[in-house]
């Protein structure tokens, strides 16, 4: 397997007006292409940052990210795809709309992105729902709307910042399994942050764990089931005896 992500000894020092708050300390991972991984951890230890830095959105004060074949921090990227925890799409426009925005921002939308658009839009199950407004979807169906519009530009990147956070937790379970199967659909590499550690088990490949600030990685945990997860697996002892193996970190930290 090749790698598409490649982080060594990454740092990141935010400098504020009270002073240096470093966020991540030395992180160096390694996301194949393809691999989905979660990222778990306490809150304030950095996983935001870490995403942001590898959507190019703030860069690291220290250490070498590689993102395909560019240098994170050289310049834009266009590779990357980002769902966050609200949908954030704009009221004033359509569904549809909404999802080719990251192509409208740069060109005029052709007829393929918009077929591109509407395959995105029923693979969620939208389809029907392409010329209504945001305020006409619920939450579940926002945030499934603000997944097709990271995918519309067919990034190799996936990153998710909590992107169910702020939903009921039957939705969210939903969701969860519809995430498992358009990666699956669409071979795409994917990080996750969450808080849970059920649904970090529950979709990842990997589960990095990281400290309290500054973040760093303190264990990565291979999830042994298959690429196809269904609920059911949340119930089987194999998968209870993951959780508790992650949390203990958390116990540890806490104690
Ligand atoms: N723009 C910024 N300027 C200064 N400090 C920042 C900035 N963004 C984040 N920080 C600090 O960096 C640290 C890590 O923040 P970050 O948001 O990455 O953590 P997180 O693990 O995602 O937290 P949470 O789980 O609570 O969302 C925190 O101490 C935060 O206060």
């Amino acid at each position: 397997m090749s790698a598409l992500v490649e982080l060594d000894r990454l740092g990141k020092v935010y400098s504020t007006r009270t002073g240096d708050v470093t966020a991540l300390s030395e992180v160096t991972l390694r996301i194949e292409d393809g691999e989905f991984v979660a990222v778990v951890g306490p809150s304030g230890c950095g996983k935001t940052t870490l995403l942001k830095i590898l959507a190019n959105l703030e860069q690291h004060t220290s250490g070498v990210g590689i993102l395909g074949n560019n240098e994170l921090g050289a310049n834009r990227s266009d590779d990357v795809g980002m769902v966050f925890q609200k949908a954030t799409l704009l009221p004033w426009l359509d569904i549809l709309s909404n999802v080719l925005l990251p192509v409208t921002l740069k060109r005029r939308a052709s007829a393929a992105d918009k077929e591109n658009a509407m395959d995105l839009l029923r693979m969620v199950g939208l389809g029907e729902f392409a010329t209504k407004r945001p305020h006409e979807l619920s939450g579940g169906m926002q945030q499934r709307a603000a997944i097709c519009r990271a995918l519309v530009h067919e990034p190799s990147l996936l990153l998710m910042d909590e992107p169910f956070g702020a939903l009921d937790a039957m939705t969210r379970d939903v969701l969860n399994v519809e995430v498992n199967r358009i990666w699956r659909d669409t071979h795409k590499t994917a990080v996750l942050i969450t808080h849970s550690i059920p649904e970090a088990v529950f979709l990842a490949q990997r589960v990095i764990v990281m400290s309290p600030r500054p973040g760093r990685i303190v264990d990565e945990i291979t999830v042994p089931f298959g690429p196809e997860r269904t609920l059911e697996l949340m119930g089987t002892p194999e998968f209870g005896s993951l959780c508790a193996q992650i949390r203990r970190h958390f116990e540890v930290s806490a104690a």
